[in-house]
């Protein structure tokens, strides 16, 4: 272990007088990062679930970890009991002044406390707390509650040059040397993450579509772990698949043998899974449950988007279709799965492989949930929703494009060994509707303007049990 980091193990004794000196400035910052779950609501106050110092706040650089639950005013649907405030992951750096260079990272200068005086900024942007971690990851560090943990079998070489990603994201991730990416996550919960569980389990199976992780962070709290943060190696030179697509659309070339690829590797990885954990038959009474959480997300959304409410019973026939055949007997193997797959989670390396990443699932369901056995075809259909996206995102819509990328990520799925998407198409109707009306809520909220996109699908897929 390197001297800084062994040297920054220190007690967190003064954190409740530095949470209450950050307060205000927090209150500010928060809300405006791209990751902050709660927006829309104010931050009315923080209470400290855990604080390290990982380099001591009186050095010229300090750095202080913290795991902080922001307090905002709930919604009428919620209670305290069910609904505890979100917990945020932060790394903060101290300075007396901060370099030209960090100046986006500014959070601001505490008045009073422990740090009155000092400069307080977001670190992930200084090369010299992003080392830090990095080391720790390397060295295996305990550093307080942090447990940094690593495959011994990947090498990761010292001295990798940090860079963090701008890109628009749910958590925050740094880009080491072009060899590694960490991804740390910001809104966080106790248990089993995912978004390790899987690559992990995906790397043990020997399945090469997924980054197999290289180290990882926890925290260990009370008789509860966290996992705050993923290494895995980076892809370089990877284009995502939702670039990828819209410019062979702007190109107008054909995509169906990427689709194509793309379905093969769904079905590595679905197979994979399936192989690796355990798997469920959906019988009547899971199929009846899976309908009315469809059923019950629809009537929200048609609470919450007027231009819903005309496709709304021809919406329901999808779910009711779905019933029907649990009602004749029918079943479905349940698994684990993906969970939230669209084109942007796929990244194709120059020599073309494809890689599906980011397994944290829909980050705002519950945990339990989003750990639970699911049909295949929910994944399948968020990919089949996504090609019709980049289709209407290109002006003129090319007539039969998004048609020819569906039936080819379909045909690649079989061929990979999957059973035939197509198969199921009630499943698969179901799911694809359920999937639409998620993205009118969430383009009406987030996206006005791509609105139309999953309004028109709503369009075909209310009429399409009708013919
Ligand atoms: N292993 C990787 N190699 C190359 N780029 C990656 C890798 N993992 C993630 N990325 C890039 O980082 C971005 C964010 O990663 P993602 O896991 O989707 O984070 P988030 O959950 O914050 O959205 C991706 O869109 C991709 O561009
Ligand atoms: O940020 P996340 O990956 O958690 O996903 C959310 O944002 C996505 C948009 O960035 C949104 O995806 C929708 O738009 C995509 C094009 O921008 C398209 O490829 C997807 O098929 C479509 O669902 C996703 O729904 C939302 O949860």
């Amino acid at each position: 272990m390197s001297e800084a980091v062994t040297r920054s193990v220190h007690s967190a004794s003064t954190s409740p007088g530095l949470l209450a000196s950050l307060d205000p400035l927090l209150r500010e910052w928060l809300p405006r990062q791209r990751w902050f779950a709660g927006k829309g609501r104010p931050v009315t106050g923080f209470s400290l679930v855990a604080a390290v110092e990982v380099l001591p706040l009186d050095a010229k650089l300090g750095l202080l970890h913290l795991l902080v639950r922001a307090h905002q005013p709930l919604v009428p649907t919620q209670s305290a009991a069910t609904h505890p405030a979100d917990c945020y992951q932060l790394l903060i750096g101290v300075r007396e002044t901060l370099p030209p260079r960090l100046a986006p990272a500014l959070i601001g200068r505490p008045t009073e406390g422990p740090l009155a005086g000092r400069t307080v900024y977001e670190a992930l942007y200084d090369a010299r707390p992003a080392d830090v971690l990095l080391e720790a990851l390397r060295s295996r560090a305990r550093i307080g509650d942090l447990r940094f943990e690593r495959d011994m079998r990947q090498e990761i070489r010292d001295g990798l040059v940090p860079r963090l990603v701008t890109a628009e994201q749910s958590n925050s991730s740094i880009v080491y040397g072009d060899t590694f990416i960490l991804k740390l996550l910001r809104r966080i919960v106790p248990g089993d993450n995912p978004d390790l569980e899987l690559p992990l389990v995906l790397a043990r199976e020997g399945c090469p579509r997924v980054p197999a992780p290289a180290g990882w962070l926890l925290a260990d709290l009370a008789d509860e772990t966290y996992v705050l943060g993923v290494l895995q190696p980076f892809v370089q030179g990877a284009a995502d698949g939702w670039e990828l697509a819209l410019s062979e659309l702007a190109k107008g070339e054909d995509f169906s043998g990427e689709a194509r690829a793309l379905g093969r590797a769904t079905a590595e990885v679905h197979m994979a899974l399936a192989r690796a954990l355990p798997t469920v038959t959906m019988g009547r009474g899971q199929l009846e449950l899976l309908v009315d959480g469809m059923t019950e997300r629809l009537e929200a959304a048609a609470q919450a988007v007027p231009a819903l409410r005309p496709y709304a019973p021809g919406l329901h026939t999808a779910f009711e279709a779905l019933a029907d055949l649990a009602g004749e007997g029918e079943t479905w193997t349940a698994q684990r799965i993906h969970g939230d797959l669209h084109l942007g989670q796929c990244l194709r390396s120059p020599s073309g492989e494809w890689s599906l990443i980011d397994f944290e699932g829909e980050p705002s369901k519950p945990l339990a949930e989003r750990r639970m056995p699911q049909p295949t075809a929910r994944d399948v259909a968020g990919m089949l929703r996504s090609f019709d996206y980049a289709a209407h995102s290109h002006a003129p819509v090319v007539p039969g494009w998004a048609d020819t990328c569906r039936a080819a990520y379909c045909s690649g799925y079989a061929e990979a060994g999957g059973r035939d998407p197509r198969t199921d198409p009630v499943l698969l109707r179901a799911y694809e509707t359920d999937k639409a009306i998620y993205e009118v809520v969430y383009e009406a909220r987030h996206r006005p303007d791509w609105l139309p996109v999953p309004m028109e699908a709503v369009r075909r897929l209310a009429l399409s049990g009708s013919s």
